[in-house]
């Protein structure tokens, strides 16, 4: 039996402008002990897709099943079997962590559950922060402190939406680690939504990626890495690319990359250059990763989120990030 299964569910919001499809039958299963991942571009239906699984959202249409329950008419028995980690920071500020910790723990009918709750602690680097209030916290440590809340009824599908959005590498680090061991150690099923694709390529073992309500990838990490150009030739310029460049380029403010699977469409690109009068500096050519992937198959023309890869520009700092920005920018 899955762990969790997602069947033809749709979500369809109402707004003065007509009906948003936010969910457009979506149906996949996540299987006992997978680590995946949901990915898509802003909007495109993942926080959606978690709440309905959460049963904080009623689909539309289609059903939601947790180990055979089912989210809505069997919601106390799925509920327990999940643990969701929300993407905003709420918390009660009247209690210290142990406590908030230990009310959690009531809510799901578990007393005597310090043993764990310490092991919680001690994963996610709270040990010293027991006793404090939730009010003297960094937001990290709420963080923190929401994570364990959630893990904290030992539930077999761990839920995470977007937990490192603008979180320290630190506390990324730590995340995953405990999070891997529970995968690895327990069998926890992981389902995780994340703007890094590194972060997904290096943790997910199936991908799923939605656009505009429908799943548009269901595959292996690996095979989805398979679908990439194998090779991308990276440069810097200040200059405008030739269109027939630029709507196959990736471009991030002066750095492009462009799909160069081997020696002679290297030499090609590097002939249309010269051709056009642009001189490419800083050239590299680099294996394709997930965002290669993800881009082909979203066209968002951009990366998935607001939120930069390690080591790329922010978007906002003046970056081009879309084919269409070349000319905008260069023109
Ligand atoms: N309560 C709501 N009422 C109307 N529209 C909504 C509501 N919640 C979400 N939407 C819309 O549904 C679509 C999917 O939103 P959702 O938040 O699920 O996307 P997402 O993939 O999680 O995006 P992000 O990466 O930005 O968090 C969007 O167009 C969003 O504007």
């Amino acid at each position: 039996m899955p762990a969790v299964s997602f069947q033809q569910v749709s979500k369809t919001y109402p707004t003065p402008r007509g009906d948003l499809h936010a969910l457009q039958s979506v149906s996949f299963d996540i299987e006992e002990g997978e680590f995946f991942g949901l990915l898509g571009p802003n909007g495109a239906g993942k926080t959606t897709l978690i709440s309905v699984l959460a049963g904080l959202a009623r689909a539309s249409s289609g059903r939601v099943l947790v180990h055979g329950s089912d989210v809505q008419s069997d919601y106390a028995t799925a509920r327990r079997r999940l643990g969701v980690v929300p993407q905003e920071l709420v918390f009660d500020p009247f209690f210290n962590v142990r406590e908030a910790l230990r009310i959690q723990s009531g809510y799901f009918g578990m007393q005597r559950n310090d043993a764990w709750i310490d092991e919680l602690l001690d994963g996610l680097g709270l040990a010293d922060k027991a006793t404090a209030n939730m009010r003297q916290l960094s937001g990290g440590m709420k963080r923190r402190v929401l994570i364990a809340q959630a893990l904290v009824h030992k539930p077999s599908v761990i839920v995470l939406d977007e937990p490192t959005a603008g979180v320290d590498v630190e506390l990324r680090q730590t995340l995953w680690q405990f999070v891997s061991d529970l995968n690895k150690s327990r069998g926890s099923t992981v389902l995780l939504t994340t703007h890094y694709l590194e972060e997904a390529e290096a943790l997910c073992g199936r991908i799923a990626m939605l656009k505009q309500g429908r799943v548009v990838a269901l595959e292996s990490t690996s095979a989805l890495l398979a679908r990439a150009a194998s090779n991308v030739l990276r440069f810097k310029t200040d200059a405008a690319l030739p269109i027939d460049l630029a709507v196959q380029a990736r471009i991030t403010g002066r750095v492009v990359q462009l799909p160069a699977n081997d020696a002679l469409a290297v030499e090609r690109i590097l002939a249309r250059l010269r051709e056009v009068g642009v001189s490419p500096e800083d050239i590299e050519i680099r294996k394709a990763d997930l965002e290669d992937v993800f881009l082909d198959l979203t066209g968002t023309g951009g990366r998935p989120g607001p939120v930069p890869l390690p080591g790329e520009t922010p978007p906002d700092a003046g970056a081009a990030d879309t084919v269409t920005g070349v000319g905008a920018r260069n023109a």
